[in-house]
């Protein structure tokens, strides 16, 4: 399997407090990977820091190297607009612009320069299984969806710009079952275009979406391997107690 994102002794700290304690990992191309730990061990902090989302941050202090294939992620001659184009992100919580459900499409097309018309938003809207749902109601306010399809509609809005990788962090934590299913449907899909990293808690999602997973402990990568080992046959201690439910 082809390596699609990487970390390599990966050390961030927020002021004192270090949070990333030389990680090293690797994301396969078109595989999910989910990312499980107690919290608080730096899931998402590792998550954000391949779309450079802590560069806001002046006491955050990140050394090590970050990979997109073999583009240095962190390198001075690299545009962050030019990441996050191809490195999208899906947060916990739905977060829909204040526009129309076309105009959420739209705007990141346009700010991006990419060709934007209604056959490119409806593809966006049918590849995140949401085009059935609002094709008579694109001008209407996203914040009036449900937030199954709030959270759909910001995976179309990330999809719409033709990433290579979707970051996803929680994206069905504010979710009822029925709504997660159909995102975790969604995203088994959507990992025959592109390579998705998701963080989550929920241990029955893991098994059942996952190709990969990493589990995480204060700070540290402790083990990683296919979904079934680790949940299966974990090596470490730590693992075994923490997806039993000892600890989390
Ligand atoms: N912007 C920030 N400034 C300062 N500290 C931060 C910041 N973001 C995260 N932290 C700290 O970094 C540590 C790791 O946080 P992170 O959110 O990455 O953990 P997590 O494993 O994703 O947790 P959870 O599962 O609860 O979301 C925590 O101690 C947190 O308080």
């Amino acid at each position: 399997m082809k390596t699609k994102l990487s970390a390599k002794n990966l050390n961030l700290s927020f002021a004192d407090k270090q949070v990333l304690k030389n990680i090293s990992v690797s994301f396969a191309e078109n595989e999910i990977t989910a990312l499980i730990g107690p919290s608080g061990c730096g899931k998402s902090t590792l998550l954000r820091s391949f779309n450079r989302m802590h560069d806001l941050f002046p006491y955050a202090k990140i050394n090590g190297e970050l990979f997109l294939e073999d583009l240095d992620l962190y390198a001075k001659n690299v545009p962050v607009t030019e990441i996050r184009k191809r490195i999208g992100m899906v947060f916990q919580k739905a977060n829909p612009f204040p526009k129309s459900i076309y105009e959420n499409i739209a705007y990141g097309l346009k700010i991006n320069n990419l060709p934007c018309n209604k056959e490119v938003v409806q593809k966006a809207l049918e590849e995140a299984y949401l085009w059935d749902e609002v094709k008579n109601d694109l001008k209407m306010p996203a914040t009036r969806l449900s937030g199954g399809q709030q959270q759909r509609l910001c995976i179309a809005r990330a999809v719409a710009l033709r990433p290579e990788v979707i970051l996803m962090d929680e994206p069905c934590s504010a979710l009822d079952p029925v709504s997660t299913l159909k995102i975790e449907d969604l995203i088994k899909h959507l990992k025959k275009k592109y390579t998705i990293v998701i963080v989550t808690h929920n241990m029955q999602q893991a098994q059942r979406i996952a190709d990969k997973t990493v589990f995480m402990y204060l700070g540290e990568v402790k083990e990683e391997g296919t979904t079934d080992d680790i949940f299966n046959n974990p090596k470490n201690e730590m693992t075994a107690n923490y997806i039993s439910g000892y600890f989390g």
